[in-house]
């Protein structure tokens, strides 16, 4: 089941920010990344999302210059990305690491604007974008994960690249630490910039990313909004109370694909739902129901249901 609504790299639009053109990574035996061909247009926000083993990462390496393909080529901004990266067009903001806990947060930035060569102004921005002005002078050992997530992002932030490319960049957080880094991204996005993110927070997919791309076993399964991937994941589910049925005989009812009961409440997924709700209301003692959109979490295991477990 494979959706591919994101457009093309529209004509007159320039170089696409990111192109993968049949691309495939092994490691001996493993093929990590199985042909994936992919145009990103500048200014998207993606999330690339897929169980555990997917690939998404050995993507983001390639996409960073830090592995090559066994085959296929990949540009960035046209470019290999080694080339990108070394001129300040693309900057990651990654899960771990690089942080030293005795500085302030904004001698860090600081000393990453001296490494990079940029102005003093640089880092007034940078620390203004990544929320972070009003916590210059805490020391980076006592700040929360969030907030060093958001100095990594304002470390990214110096080279002022065309490309962010972050690598499940909230793992760890909290609720409101997590918030708080997406409104930075966001706010950051709306001005321009490109945003490629690996996430396992499938909310965060479906609340931050304008296209959302779905791999599994290195190869690209759906690709389209967030609400076009819910939509290929088919319809709606009746929920319902009905002690003593079973699934095969809900399976029997006409618009079910698919049945399921655990203990006395019945899931009934279908693109009719109206259909089976009124059969479940006329034809059996069925109560309390309740129909509901699936969200991206269950397009998700619907999409990859023969795969393993998402984390
Ligand atoms: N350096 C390597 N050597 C051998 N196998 C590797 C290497 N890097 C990745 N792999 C394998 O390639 C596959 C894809 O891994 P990858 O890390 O890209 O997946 P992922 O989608 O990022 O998963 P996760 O969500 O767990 O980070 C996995 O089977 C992994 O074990």
């Amino acid at each position: 089941m494979t959706l591919t609504t994101a457009p093309e790299a529209a004509p007159g639009t320039g170089t696409a920010a990111v192109d993968l053109d049949g691309v495939v990574k092994r490691f001996g035996a493993v093929t990590a990344v199985d042909g994936i061909s992919l145009t990103i247009r500048p200014g998207e926000v993606v999330a690339l999302l897929g169980p555990n083993g997917a690939g998404k990462t050995t993507t983001v390496d390639m996409l960073l210059g830090l592995s090559q393909p066994s085959q296929g080529r990949v540009a960035v901004y046209g470019k290999p990305p080694a080339d990108a990266v070394a001129l300040g067009l693309v900057s990651a903001v990654m899960q771990t690491g690089g942080l030293l806990k005795d500085y302030t947060v904004e001698e860090t930035v600081r000393l990453t604007a001296v490494l990079f060569g940029k102005p003093r102004t640089a880092v007034t921005e940078a620390l203004r974008r990544a929320g972070l002005t009003d916590i210059g002078k805490r020391l980076v050992g006592k700040c929360s994960g969030g907030q060093q997530q958001r100095l990594r992002f304002a470390m990214a932030l110096l080279p002022d690249p065309e490309l962010l490319i972050l690598d499940e960049p909230t793992t760890g957080m909290d609720v409101a630490g997590r918030h708080e880094f997406w409104s930075a991204i966001r706010d950051d996005a709306a001005r321009g910039r490109t945003v490629i993110f690996a996430t396992h927070y499938l909310e965060e997919a479906d609340a931050y990313a304008d296209r959302v791309v779905f791999v599994r076993r290195g190869r690209i399964v759906a690709d389209g909004t967030a609400a076009e991937v819910k939509a290929l994941a088919a319809g709606r589910t009746v929920r319902a109370t009905l002690p003593g049925a079973t699934e095969a005989a809900l399976a029997a009812i006409g618009g079910v694909d698919r049945a399921e009961v655990r203990g006395d409440t019945v899931y009934l997924h279908g693109n009719d739902t109206d259909e089976i709700a009124r059969h479940l209301l006329t034809r059996t003692p069925a109560k309390d129901l309740e129909i509901t959109s699936r969200n991206l979490e269950d397009a998700f295991l619907a999409l990859t249901a023969d795969e393993e477990t998402p984390r």
